[in-house]
Parts: structure tokens; C-alpha cells; sequence
């Protein structure tokens, strides 16, 4: 029998942790799966408690502070997680030798770009959470060279709470919902990530000489809000969910105390080249979600 490996996913309890619970591990592989009461990544006791009680072989770091506009005013609570729990991870990391899986997202960028962007383009958040993540980013690549920052963004599951859900229940009490039709982007399953976190985390543990650094992933195509509100009706239309009618409207239309980027569409092409990921298009994820959630109704 092979020694197991420990792997260290934080944010157990959130949307990519679940899914990430749920993949497909070698059996040699034990997945730690701490909540937030259970392992809060910026308390630094905390972290070097864990890493004194378990030889880890990897660590995942999908715990963050994802609420982007209370991030706004709860500025303290947005850098502890995003930035602080990263920093502190990427030292109880390099010391312990082992690689850090980082995830974070497309609103490090500020939307100017006319095409998907690229690792290599400049990053200019246009509000907390961004720089927050981006804070997290750089105190990753910078705390521990093993490592790899995974960008995703737009995330989708059947679990917590995300823009495909809060679709469903708008469209439970009303016949048209108003939603922003000039915010371009690609909406990713949180189960296609944890598979590509799984691709790269068992490979930077099988290989020192993995490739590191700087990383997108979202699934493929991409649309507006309006274009992925629209597409969650028609599914859950044809499995008798709920629907409603769309009315595509502007960002001016609809006020919110963060700016989001007018385009936050990321090229995949280098996970692509560097580990072999490939990305489903983002309507199969939409069906897969709306699918398993019409099964939960069914069976409740
Ligand atoms: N959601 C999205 O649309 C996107 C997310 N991302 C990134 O992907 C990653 C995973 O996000 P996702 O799963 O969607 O987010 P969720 O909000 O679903 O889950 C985040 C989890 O992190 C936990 N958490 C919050 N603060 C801390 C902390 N200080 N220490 C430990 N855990 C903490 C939360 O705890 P609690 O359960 O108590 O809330 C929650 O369980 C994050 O890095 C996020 O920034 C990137 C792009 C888009
Ligand atoms: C609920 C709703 C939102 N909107 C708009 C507001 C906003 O511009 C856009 C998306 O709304 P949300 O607030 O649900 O999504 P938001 O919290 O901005 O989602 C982001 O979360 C973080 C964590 C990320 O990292 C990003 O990749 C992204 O997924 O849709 C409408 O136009 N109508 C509506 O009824």
C-alpha cells in the first residue's frame, strides 16, 4: 500500500471545497477539508497548529472572502482572508518544501481589454475584492516559488450561493428579471475547476519541475450576465423549473457599491499547453447544475 498523501483544501465548505471533495482522488490521497470555524487561514497560530499535526504533501487554498460588494466596506475582513491567509500559506508552505495551489480571479483585472486576457496582461482591480485576491496573488508567487495561482472566474455550482441560483429564485416569484447585459465573461463550473486543480496539485506533487506561476482557467465561450441568466431559464424551462423572462440592461442601469470589469474574459491557453487542461463549454456546465438541482427539488 502506498503512504498516504495529506492535501490541505481550505474553504471546505464552499463551492470549488465541495466539488473538490467530490473529484475523483487517487486512493492514497486523504483530502483535509477544514471549514472556516475550523481553519480560519489568516489566524497564524492556527495554520502552524495544522501544519505541526500533518506531514501535508500539497495545500489548496479555496478559502476566500468572495462577497464583492460588502468587500467594499468590510475592507479588514477582505484583506485577512484573501491576502494575510495567503501569505501565511505560502510560508507554512515553502518551509514545510510541499507546493501551494492558490485560486483567485478575473476581477484583478479592470475590463479595458477588447479580448480575453492573457497571464501576462497588466492587472488593475477595480475594487476591494479584486485588489484583495490580488494582494493574495503576489504574496503567494512571491512566499513560496512551488506554487501555482489558479484564476478562474464567474463560478457556478449547485451548491452556497451563486448568480445561476440566485436566478432560480428570482424566477420562483416573478415572470422578468433585469440583469446587466454589458459585463462580458465566462461562466465556470466550481466541479471543472476542482478537476483542474486536481490535474495540477497530484502533478506538482509527482514532479518538483511542474510548471509554476501564473495560471487561468474558465470554461469555454463566453457571454453576459443577461447571456448566462438566459441560459439557465431555457434549461430550467425544458426540465419544468422555473423561468422567467430576461430584460438585458446596462451596468448603469444597475447600481452596486462595487465596479465590476466591462470584460473579464481569460484565454486558457496556457493550462492548456502547460497541463494538458481542457475546458468544457460553460453551457454544459450550466446543464449539469441545473440538471442535478431539478433532481434535489424532485426528490425532496
Ligand atoms: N465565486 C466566484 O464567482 C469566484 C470565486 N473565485 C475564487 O475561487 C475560490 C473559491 O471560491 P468559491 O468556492 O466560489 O467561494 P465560496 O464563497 O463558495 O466559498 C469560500 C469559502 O471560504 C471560506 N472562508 C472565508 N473566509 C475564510 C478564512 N478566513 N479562512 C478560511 N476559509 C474562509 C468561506 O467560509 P463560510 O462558509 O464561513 O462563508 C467559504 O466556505 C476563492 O478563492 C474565490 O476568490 C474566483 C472567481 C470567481
Ligand atoms: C442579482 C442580479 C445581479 N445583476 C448583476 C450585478 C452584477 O453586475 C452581475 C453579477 O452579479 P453577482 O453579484 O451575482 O456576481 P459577482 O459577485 O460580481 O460575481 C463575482 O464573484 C466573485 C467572487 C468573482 O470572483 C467573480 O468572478 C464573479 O463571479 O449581475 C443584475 O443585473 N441583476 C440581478 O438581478
Amino acid at each position: 500500500m502506498a503512504e498516504p498523501l495529506h492535501i490541505l483544501v481550505t474553504g471546505g465548505a464552499g463551492q470549488v471545497g465541495l466539488e473538490l471533495a467530490a473529484a475523483a482522488w487517487p486512493d492514497h490521497v486523504r483530502l483535509h477539508l477544514p471549514t472556516r470555524e475550523q481553519l480560519d487561514v489568516a489566524d497564524a497560530s492556527a495554520v502552524a497548529a495544522l501544519f505541526a499535526a500533518t506531514p501535508f504533501a500539497a495545500v489548496i487554498n479555496s478559502g476566500a472572502y468572495t462577497a464583492v460588494d460588502t468587500a467594499e466596506t468590510e475592507i479588514a475582513a477582505a484583506f485577512a482572508a484573501n491576502a494575510m491567509g495567503p501569505a501565511l500559506l505560502a510560508e507554512a508552505t515553502r518551509r514545510a518544501g510541499i507546493p501551494l495551489i492558490q485560486v483567485s480571479t478575473d476581477y484583478v483585472f479592470d475590463g479595458s481589454a477588447d479580448r480575453p486576457y492573457v497571464e501576462t496582461d497588466a492587472v488593475s482591480p477595480l475594487g476591494v475584492y479584486g485588489a484583495s485576491k490580488l494582494a493574495g496573488e503576489l504574496a503567494v508567487r512571491s512566499g513560496n516559488p512551488r506554487s501555482v495561482v489558479l484564476r478562474t472566474a464567474w463560478v457556478i455550482s449547485r451548491h452556497r450561493a451563486n448568480f445561476l441560483k440566485t436566478m432560480l429564485r428570482l424566477a420562483a416569484d416573478r415572470p422578468e428579471v433585469r440583469v446587466v447585459d454589458d459585463q462580458h465573461g465566462c461562466p465556470t463550473g466550481a466541479a471543472d475547476i476542482a478537476e483542474a486543480l486536481r490535474t495540477i496539485t497530484l502533478r506538482m506533487m509527482a514532479d518538483p519541475d511542474a510548471p509554476a506561476g501564473l495560471y487561468h482557467f474558465v470554461n469555454a465561450g463566453d457571454t453576459t450576465w443577461a447571456g448566462l441568466a438566459r441560459e439557465v431559464f431555457a434549461r430550467s424551462a425544458f426540465r419544468g423549473g422555473p423561468s422567467a423572462r430576461v430584460e438585458g440592461i446596462t451596468t448603469a442601469d444597475y447600481p452596486t457599491p462595487a465596479q465590476r470589469p466591462a470584460n473579464s474574459r481569460l484565454s486558457t491557453h496556457r493550462i492548456a499547453a502547460d497541463y494538458g487542461v481542457a475546458a468544457r463549454p460553460w453551457q454544459t456546465a450550466v446543464s449539469d447544475i441545473v440538471d442535478a438541482l431539478s433532481k434535489q427539488e424532485i426528490s425532496k
